[in-house]
């Protein structure tokens, strides 16, 4: 029997239109939208009726960059793919991108099997995945083929992290030839890991232990370095590249060199380089151990650049790169040396509201918001309209919004396995009233009636954004 929800009375906002129309959802698709009060509307009968007057409603989330329970640094990121998508449903994300990780001497589909098995029967919301590669090899370039036919149709690769999952400049000139003619995208952590251990070495030989020194070796220089190598690498194999969290002017300047040329290089920028800085880097009391994180967070003087490029589109995508590490007993594991601190941040919960406040800051538009959190990255990863739109035939993943409530981002309240927030305190306008994934209502007026094992892996076509 076919089930239908009507929501009445909202705002529609997508990246391509603002509509005052109501939305029609049948069996976990939306199935037309029509203005307030037009025939069309009226003759409508549905089982349920949400009513989103004075709310946004809004396509959920698409965060493209998450690393649930990934191990890293002696230990494992604190959220499960159970925990971590329940906290992004309560955020408005409704599908996340995780990163499968080939092991250095072991297969792709190896790494694979292992997070198809963490992530089944154990989601909140839909979720697809990258394939991080650590060995490139004739083995791993085969293997690639296959996974592309397999909807894992995006490949990380790290110029940073030698010995763990460092790639040298020809294991990445030879993954992006297979790339450009597999239909692959490749995305690149860009910084210089060879030269940063050198850097880290002689911080740690001179007593420079505490987080701040973190920032202080990971330089600008070394990401704009990077930056440049891999677009000119990508420009050899002909193929296109997205850059992952880029966090400095002088690497945004490097993408928007490329893109004046006509090349198809992307960027993707997070929330923490966008609303923290070097100043919670240098927090006393080891505290600044929770904003460590690769790239690291800059002097405050780099976020104009960064927003100057999310509305110059030089940059396309926020993802949150959400990777957490409690305070207590991870981030610890660096006491004494900074370079033992587990790299990474919590913050799938926290992007939509951050970049709605970007909105109300005057930052970007209300559709840019919806564009760079949810449009673009469904397009970026093959995922396109099934996510990042609402439109007949698309799924209903939508998120009533209420641009209107006051919140506190704190620990206390949020919903992440992680014992702090990287945002603690800070005051948001606008804040997610109720999701719907596939139809399915997971938060209800503030309430989560979700459930683990309801969000199913989404197959992903290649890059529709070229
Ligand atoms: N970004 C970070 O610090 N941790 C996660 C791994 C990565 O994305 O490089
Ligand atoms: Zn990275
Ligand atoms: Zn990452």
């Amino acid at each position: 029997m076919s089930h239908r929800t009507l929501i009445r009375g909202g705002l529609v906002v997508t990246a391509a239109d603002e509509l005052h129309a109501d939305v029609l959802v049948e069996d976990g698709k939306v199935a037309a939208l029509a203005a307030h009060g037009s025939a069309a509307a009226e003759a409508w009968t549905a089982d349920r009726v949400l009513d989103a007057t004075g709310k946004y409603v809004i396509p959920g989330g698409v965060d493209a960059h998450t690393h649930m329970e990934l191990p890293f640094g002696g230990t494992s990121a604190s959220d499960t793919f159970e925990t971590g998508t329940r906290a992004a449903a309560w955020g408005g994300t409704t599908t996340i991108v995780d990163f499968a990780v080939q092991s250095v001497g072991r297969g792709l589909r190896e790494g694979l099997d292992a997070w198809y098995a963490k992530a089944d029967g154990n989601c909140a919301v839909d979720y697809a995945f990258h394939m991080i590669l650590s060995d490139v090899n004739e083995a791993t370039l085969k293997e690639m083929d296959l996974l592309v036919g397999e909807g894992i149709t995006s490949f990380k690769l790290f110029m940073a992290y030698p010995g763990v999952f460092y790639s040298d400049d020809g294991q990445i000139l030879r993954a992006m030839q297979r790339a450009s003619g597999n239909g692959g995208l490749i995305m690149m952590h860009a910084e210089n890991g060879i030269a940063i251990d050198v850097l880290v070495e002689q911080a740690l030989a001179r007593g420079e232990t505490d987080p701040r020194h973190h920032g202080e070796v990971r330089k600008v220089l070394l990401e704009a370095e990077a930056t440049h190598r891999a677009i000119q690498l990508a420009r050899v194999a002909g193929s296109p590249l997205y850059v992952v969290h880029v966090s400095a002017e002088e690497a945004v300047a490097e993408l928007a060199a490329a893109r004046d040329k006509g090349l198809p290089v992307f960027g993707e920028t997070c929330p923490q380089y966008l609303f923290l800085s070097t100043d919670n880097l240098a927090e006393p009391d080891f505290q600044g151990a929770k904003y460590v994180c690769s790239t690291p967070l800059r002097p405050k003087e780099h976020q104009a650049a960064l927003w100057r490029g999310l509305r110059t589109n030089d940059l396309q995508v926020v993802s949150t790169d959400h990777c957490p590490f409690c305070f207590r007993g991870q981030k610890e594991l660096g006491r004494g040396d900074f370079s033992k601190i587990p790299n990474g941040l919590p913050g799938v919960e926290n992007r939509m509201d951050l970049l709605h406040q970007a909105v109300v800051d005057g930052h970007i538009s209300r559709r840019r918001w919806i564009e760079i959190a949810c449009a673009t990255p469904a397009r970026m990863f093959g995922l396109y309209p099934q996510k990042g739109t609402i439109a007949p035939g698309s799924d209903a993943d939508i998120v009533l919004y209420d641009p209107h409530a006051e919140q506190v981002l704190s620990a206390e309240t949020h919903h992440m396995n992680v014992d702090y927030s990287a945002y603690e305190g800070r005051r948001v306008t606008g804040r997610v009233e109720s999701v719907l994934s596939r139809g399915e209502l997971v938060i209800d007026r503030r309430q989560y009636t979700g459930r683990a094992g309801h969000g199913a892996f989404i197959h992903r076509s290649t890059c529709q954004y070229l």
